[in-house]
């Protein structure tokens, strides 16, 4: 299989000519439309297992919107195969778990890099390489959450491939790998908790390609363990904007 010389990427199901060269990844199908309809002239292009892909502009540049599905194996998969057909550009908008207790629901958050408890990227780069985000792509988020007046954080996120070994750490028969490493994220001051960023920063990095990303926090479970709130929120439409908004950053400024 020469994957760049398939007329139809494998997985996301498009072709040359299908997406732009900036790209949103969502994790959830479900958040594509959503961010479509922040592009003019938006157009459903493909929908294949995890994969949905939406196409239309911004500024005048083709963009496209593409969800990656859970954890990084999918992930590095759209990347790759986005990358074969020319992106260059990529802001992940997500949801997060908040772990320092700053980090509120509804808060958004712009990762800096991204701790690589997720097995991914080690088939991509041995494990002294550092995920971090593209530094134009971080300022862009940067500069469009202070655009949006909404409360954001920027620093350090941990990728995990299982949602309940963060969530239900005891029950797991490693809880004392979890629990013990859960702690050294908190020391270290980790942000957030979420299963895609660390993936897509070292594919990026493999493929020589920008890649951020921006998070909703739906809750803190630190937070709540101290008993400071039990708030629960699904609204992503900061994260969107923030990401839409810094998608444009970007376009403008490689207009100059
Ligand atoms: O909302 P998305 O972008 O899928 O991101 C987060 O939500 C999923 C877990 O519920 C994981 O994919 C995690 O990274
Ligand atoms: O707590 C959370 C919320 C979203 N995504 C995660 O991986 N964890």
């Amino acid at each position: 299989m020469n994957e760049k010389e398939r007329s139809v990427q494998f997985h996301i199901q498009c072709s040359q000519g299908d997406v732009g060269k900036y790209c949103i990844l969502p994790g959830d199908p479900g958040r594509c439309k959503a961010i479509a309809q922040r592009f003019d002239g938006a157009v459903h292009v493909k929908t294949n297992r995890e994969f949905e892909t939406w196409t239309g502009e911004l500024l005048g540049e083709r963009v496209s919107v593409v969800s990656t599905g859970i954890g990084g194996p999918s992930a590095a998969i759209a990347m790759e195969e986005l990358a074969n057909l020319g992106a260059h550009t990529f802001i992940r908008v997500g949801t997060c778990g908040g772990i320092e207790l700053s980090v509120q629901s509804d808060d958004v958050v712009v990762a800096t890099g991204a701790v690589r408890m997720e097995g991914t990227s080690r088939e991509y780069a041995p494990i002294e390489w550092p995920a971090v985000a593209d530094y134009q792509a971080v300022d862009a988020l940067v500069r469009a959450c202070k655009a949006l007046g909404k409360p954001w954080h920027a620093g350090v996120v941990q990728s995990k491939d299982s949602f309940y070994g963060q969530h239900s750490p005891g029950r797991m028969p490693v809880s004392y790998d979890l629990e013990q490493k859960w702690q050294a994220w908190k020391r270290l001051g980790v942000l957030a908790s979420e299963m895609e960023g660390a993936a897509l920063f070292t594919v990026a990095a493999a493929r020589h390609v920008r890649c951020g990303a921006v998070f909703h926090v739906i809750w803190n479970q630190e937070r709540e363990a101290a008993g400071l709130d039990q708030k629960e929120s699904m609204d992503t439409s900061a994260a969107i904007d923030v990401g839409v908004e810094a998608l444009k950053l970007l376009i403008q400024e490689d207009k100059k």
